[in-house]
């Protein structure tokens, strides 16, 4: 992306821990300028003043962009100490939080709501999309171009998938840890040590995951190519495929309960 606007103009982001922080970490390393970023954040991390980033300094009074990244939580604290205009694209990655909330903040901004995930911070995230009406095709255009250089983009239809969307893809890498973590416990289980399970369980993860997006297939048709009939897959899967207790219905109880959190934020 070309961030000469950007560079001219300034970047605010208001909260740099995990998430703000792998955001920002894929826009220097694609040409955001250090001297370009305004950190707004208690407790920031050493080296952003030893790269040139102001932190906790005077903001300018337009900036091209102003990213909101703290929690949902310190919204109420944060949002009343902010002020920008019509000029500057507001965009907010935290959960819940409505677009209406953010326009009784900046009623003249443009704003977009973007749900990333943590692979932002190696280029392999993926963020969903959604802009208020003032946020028109130009802006949407700068705020897809911003998080495209921490992964892939994808625009919603209505914000009413944002909490849907956060408790799969927001939330998701989580429950993919979590798969590794339980994978390396059960192999452990079965006799093999901890380093070798782990091992073993985090390479596999990744090549399935690797797999999954380079076949571009249907993932049933992944499953059925390890799948030998009677084989050791098939004793699994009957397993792990119970319509009862495997995991379709661990999944669907895992992601209801965070779209429901999501909404409760939101309130
Ligand atoms: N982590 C994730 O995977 C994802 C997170 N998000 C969203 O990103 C947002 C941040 O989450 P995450 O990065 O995990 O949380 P973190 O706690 O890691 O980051 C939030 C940062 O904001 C700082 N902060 C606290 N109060 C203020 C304030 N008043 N002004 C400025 N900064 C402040 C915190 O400092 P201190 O720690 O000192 O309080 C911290 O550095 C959340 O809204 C979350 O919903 C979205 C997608 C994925
Ligand atoms: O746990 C959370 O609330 C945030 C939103 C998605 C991922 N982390």
């Amino acid at each position: 992306m070309d961030f000469s606007d950007l560079n001219a103009r300034g970047l605010v982001l208001v909260g740099c821990g995990r998430m703000g922080g792998a955001l920002l970490d894929g826009w220097l390393k694609n040409g955001l300028a250090a001297r370009a970023v305004h950190v707004v954040d208690p407790n920031p991390r050493a080296e952003l003043s030893d790269l040139g980033i102001s932190v906790n300094g005077k903001l300018p009074a337009a900036p091209a962009v102003l990213v909101i990244a703290v929690k949902p939580q310190m919204m109420a604290d944060v949002l009343p100490r902010l002020s920008v205009g019509a000029g500057t694209l507001v965009i907010s990655v935290a959960a819940g939080v409505t677009l209406a909330a953010y326009e009784a903040a900046f009623p003249a901004a443009p704003i977009v709501r973007a749900m990333p995930n943590t692979p932002a911070a190696i280029g392999q995230g993926i963020t969903a999309v959604i802009g208020n009406a003032r946020a028109g095709e130009a802006e949407m255009a700068l705020a897809e171009a911003l998080l495209s250089a921490v992964g892939r983009v994808v625009r919603l239809e209505g914000e009413d998938q944002m909490d849907a969307v956060t408790a799969l893809s927001g939330s998701g890498p989580a429950y993919v840890f979590h798969m590794i973590e339980a994978m390396a416990a059960a192999g452990e289980a079965e006799g093999l040590s901890a380093a070798l399970a782990l091992d073993l369980a985090r390479a596999t993860v990744a090549g399935a995951g690797a797999l999954a997006v380079h076949e571009d297939a249907d993932p049933a048709r992944l499953r059925e190519a390890v799948t030998s009939p009677g084989g050791t897959t098939a004793a699994g899967l009957k397993e792990l495929m119970d319509p009862k207790a495997g995991l379709p219905p661990l999944m669907r109880r895992t992601i209801a309960a965070a779209a429901a959190r999501g909404r409760e934020l939101g309130k």
